[in-house]
């Protein structure tokens, strides 16, 4: 059978889009799936300058992997809009990606769903839980598509290793930590960067602090003692504050989950966190230890306790387990994700379901809404 085409829109030229939009360009056999291809009609900027200068971009971006999808007809005939709204109005578009700045998800997300469009957001997906509800209610009162862009749930790492936590091999869960941080150099940023700008939803928590949750949810949310699916109560959390923009540099939280265990999670934009065990799950009878960075990790370890063969469990020597991702960013896994759901008919994936979003984003609030940043009352467009 012919695979499956579908055709993307792109909301926003800046950096996670130029990264998926080639990765789109991609063969999807490289991945095993030979079912689904995708092509890339319409691209939308706020200008049409940096719209055409994008897609002149990917189109000299025809190098090793990404000359595939060139060849293969992936950009043929893409239009460079200089706005938002002709790419939800575009016939040729099925589904929009968002990449915006996370103050402008909502706003973004719903116009194209207004506009009867399928849509994939980009992470944090709104800034808080009914600007989420209202984008869910929209997507299903008009039939759509609607997803969290939370790829690194789709890269084959993370169905491994929540297949050992699943099999009891390693015993009993007994804790979770996972240290997101990533030193971003904050003194030497404008104060008008994403990352720093209380306006755009700057600093760590809505940054990088989704990551720590993607793991927090893959093996404590799903994990089989939690067959409910109940979230998590939030026991503590501190947000470290940077003075110039008001933003937090740091966020640590403490989550337990009832019957299962706590993950204690940090995302943090001031120095870089220990590589080789960026998320420590501790065992009973060993460690695994995921190898940086969180959002796209490629190996893993699984260790005994300690040197001490007294304090060892079941697992004497360290091994290490690798699942390379595929050529490109690794961001086409969730593409793919994508295309089966709408090729099929869904409104959403079962690999993340909108009730795990709302999960997340509740979380997100409450830890925001704890710590004195100036984002702590930001709303997006829902609140302008
Ligand atoms: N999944 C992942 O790995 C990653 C996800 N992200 C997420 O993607 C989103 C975008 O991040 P990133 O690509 O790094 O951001 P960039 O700043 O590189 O790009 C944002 C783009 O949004 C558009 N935009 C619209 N309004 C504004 C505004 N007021 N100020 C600035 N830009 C605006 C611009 O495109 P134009 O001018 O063409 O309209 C701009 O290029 C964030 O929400 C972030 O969380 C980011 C990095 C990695
Ligand atoms: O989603 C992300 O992952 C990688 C980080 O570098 C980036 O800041 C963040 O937005």
């Amino acid at each position: 059978m012919a695979p499956f085409t579908l055709r993307w829109g792109i909301i926003s030229t800046g950096n996670i889009a130029t990264t998926f939009c080639k990765d789109l360009l991609v063969d999807p056999c490289t991945r095993n799936a030979s079912d689904v291809h995708h092509q890339i009609t319409a691209i939308g900027s706020r200008s049409v300058p940096s719209a055409e200068g994008f897609l002149t971009k990917l189109k000299e971006s025809a190098i090793d992997h990404f000359e595939w999808g060139i060849k293969n007809g992936a950009l043929e005939g893409c239009k460079p809009y200089g706005s938002y709204e002709e790419v939800y109005n575009d016939p040729n578009v099925d589904v929009v990606y968002i990449a915006t700045p996370h103050t402008y998800h909502h706003r973004n997300c719903k116009d194209a769903l207004l506009a009867g469009k399928n849509v994939l957001c980009e992470k944090p997906f709104t800034l808080d839980e009914e600007e989420l509800e209202e984008l869910i209610g929209i997507a299903r009162e008009k039939g759509l598509f609607l997803m969290e862009a939370v790829w690194t749930r789709f890269q084959p790492i993370t169905y491994a290793i929540q297949d050992i936590v699943a099999s009891g091999k390693l015993g009993k869960l007994k804790r979770l930590t996972v240290d997101n941080s990533l030193d971003f150099r904050l003194d030497e940023k404008e104060e008008t960067h994403r990352m720093l700008d209380p306006a755009l939803g700057g600093g760590a928590l809505l940054d990088l602090g989704p990551y720590p949750l993607v793991w927090a949810m893959l093996i404590l949310h799903h994990h089989p003692l939690n067959s409910s699916r109940s979230p998590p109560k939030i026991l503590n959390s501190y947000q470290t504050l940077y003075p110039r923009t008001g933003v937090d540099s740091a966020t640590r939280m403490l989550l337990e989950w009832e019957g299962v265990g706590q993950a204690a999670l940090t995302a943090d934009l001031t120095c870089h966190g220990y590589m080789d065990g960026v998320a420590v799950i501790t065992f009973e009878e060993g460690d695994i230890l995921i190898v940086a960075p969180p959002s796209k990790p490629q190996t893993f370890h699984i260790v005994p306790h300690g040197p001490d063969p007294s304090r060892q469990g079941l697992i004497k020597t360290k091994t290490t387990h690798r699942y390379p991702l595929s050529p490109g960013h690794g961001m086409a896994y969730e593409a793919d994700e994508v295309a089966r759901c709408i090729r099929d008919g869904k409104k959403e994936s079962e690999r993340m379901p909108l009730k795990e979003s709302l999960v997340v984003m509740r979380i997100l609030d409450q830890v925001r809404r704890n710590g004195g940043t100036k984002t702590r009352d930001l709303r997006g467009t829902a609140g302008q």
